[in-house]
């Protein structure tokens, strides 16, 4: 594969055509490795929402071909689609890793994790059971699971097409058609990902992909009166809008993925080195890009100053670089919003007492790239302790008894997940028990399958995407009560 592949889609996807937008605006899409344009790409406003939108509830009218479908052909559908990403999988992770930077190897296992999710939703699809009750009095009870009928779907930038396919699994498992506006940043992958579901089969209109900006295409995905459900992934601050905006339009039904301040806790009776891969992992990651990255590292004071020697070699030795030349770990970060970003957070870092102890700068002469970044001596108060960075910044804090720890880990708005390294299983139920996320590891980090429910705690999100929690969004449960001339048990 050349490290620049062709880009070949940028126009919108709406009823099974490419399409331009209606006012015929474009935007740029930039190459964060190098700050420097791509391409452009249609820009689509409400006006292509409302057309997106009435072909997807075209799809879903009754009688249509979506909906006089076999749930197992539904299935075989999606399994079509992971097919066929597996296929290009080499072409879709050279996209993503030109469009959103990270190192190729990220990106062809970002694949993987998007092939696993299709396949894993698409063994539901004729599996979503309703029940016979036996309720009280001479009538005869069943529910059913219906699609909630047509969703906005609105992705991040961070993991463009493994976002895509945690939207679109569930979604088309039970039935529902959607609309997907892709974060503005990094829309290529989810634009050919359109591509192949024309190729896998799927009738125009059940899938629809909408290029353009939050305040805009977003605004008219969240507030459209047809819509039914938005499933959301970004900040905080626009998943509070977002509900807002649902509530006030149609109270759609919102389920929502984001931001975190996620802990991970190092007892003294683990392993050292393998403690400080961990972490360095749980933190360097997709270049800090990960709502559950392990932005906050507690570690006990009796191994406190060893852990900050060697977590520090380790991250000095970080291979920064071109994402797609062999061996780079870490490319730059999506935009130059986000950049400057973290490199006021690193100053505030700086200017309120914690010690560098390794980066803490730009790196590099081009593009969006940060020097893997380890803070030592850092306390609670500061905010590189509070604020979601989103950058390779690991932040070491000390600790000394378990109620002290669970009170610090817990001081925060957010809730999205924790890790704990122990090789005490009471040392580790303790903590999993009390810390206050929606996903807790043990002795490892952001082990998301597609079988386990992924979703925050307080100001991290609402609901759960992934496992069967990832199903309910999408469903309505209705309880169908038949009169019957007599009960017989
Ligand atoms: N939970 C996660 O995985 C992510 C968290 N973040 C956090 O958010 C911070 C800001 O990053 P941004 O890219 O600005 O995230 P964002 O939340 O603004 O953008 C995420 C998506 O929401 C859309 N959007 C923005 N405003 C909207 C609105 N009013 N209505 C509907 N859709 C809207 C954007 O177009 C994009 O598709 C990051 O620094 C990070 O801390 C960002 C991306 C992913
Ligand atoms: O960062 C996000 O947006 C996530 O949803 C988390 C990642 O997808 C997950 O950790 C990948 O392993």
């Amino acid at each position: 594969m050349t490290t620049q592949p062709e880009i070949k889609f940028t126009q919108l996807f709406i009823d099974g055509q490419f399409v331009d937008s209606a006012s015929g605006k474009k935007f740029a899409v930039v190459n964060p490795s190098t700050g420097k344009k791509l391409c452009e790409v249609a820009e689509g406003d409400k006006a292509d929402v409302d057309k997106a939108v009435e072909a997807a509830r075209r799809a879903f009218k009754l009688g249509s071909t979506w909906r006089t479908m076999d749930a197992s052909n539904r299935g075989r559908l999606i399994c079509k689609l992971a097919d066929l990403i597996e296929r290009d999988a080499e072409y879709l992770a050279a996209l993503e890793t030109l469009n959103n930077g990270k190192p190729l190897a990220e990106a062809q296992f970002d694949m993987v994790c998007a092939i696993n999710c299709l396949r894993y939703y698409a063994g539901w699809a004729d599996k979503i059971h309703g029940q016979t009750i036996p309720a009280d009095g001479n009538i005869f009870v069943v529910t059913r699971k219906e699609p909630v009928g047509v969703v906005g779907q609105i992705i991040p930038w961070n993991y463009p097409v493994l976002m895509c396919t945690w939207k679109f699994g569930p979604a088309l498992a039970a039935g529902c058609t959607v609309v997907l506006k892709p974060a503005e940043q990094t829309p290529l992958t989810a634009l050919y990902l359109a591509q192949l579901s024309v190729e896998a089969g799927f009738p125009p209109g059940v899938i629809n992909v909408i290029n353009g900006f939050g305040e805009t295409a977003g605004v008219a995905l969240t507030n459209h009166q047809n819509v039914q459900k938005i499933a959301f992934t970004g900040s905080t601050e626009v998943g509070k809008i977002i509900m807002e905006t649902a509530a006030k339009s149609n109270l759609k039904r919102v389920s929502l993925e984001l931001g975190g301040k996620s802990p991970i806790v190092v007892f003294p009776d683990v392993d050292l080195d393998t403690a400080v891969t961990t972490c360095y992992n749980a933190i360097f990651a997709n270049m800090g890009q990960c709502c559950c990255a392990g932005s906050r590292t507690f570690v006990h004071e009796d191994i406190y100053d060893e852990f900050v020697k060697k977590a520090t070699a380790m991250a000095a030795a970080r291979k920064v670089g071109n994402p797609f030349d062999e061996g780079v770990e870490q490319g730059p970060q999506v935009s130059e919003e986000q950049h400057n970003k973290i490199l006021e957070l690193l100053e505030s870092g700086k200017a309120q007492g914690a010690s560098v102890t390794c980066g803490g700068k730009k790196w590099g002469s081009e593009g969006y790239f940060i020097e893997p970044t380890v803070f030592a001596d850092v306390t609670d108060d500061m905010r590189i302790a509070k604020e979601e960075i989103f950058g390779p910044v690991q932040t070491i804090l000390k600790f000394r008894t378990m109620e002290e720890l669970i009170e610090r880990a817990n001081n925060t708005s957010y809730g999205l997940a924790a890790g704990v390294l122990t090789n005490d299983i009471n040392t580790a139920l303790t903590f999993a028990q009390a810390v206050e996320a929606g996903s807790v590891w043990v002795n490892c980090y952001d082990a998301t399958m597609p079988q386990t429910p992924f979703g925050g705690f307080k100001m991290s999100g609402q609901g759960r995407e992934l496992g069967e929690e990832g199903l309910h969004h999408y469903l309505e449960v209705k309880t169908i009560t038949i009169a019957i001339p007599q009960k017989n048990s």
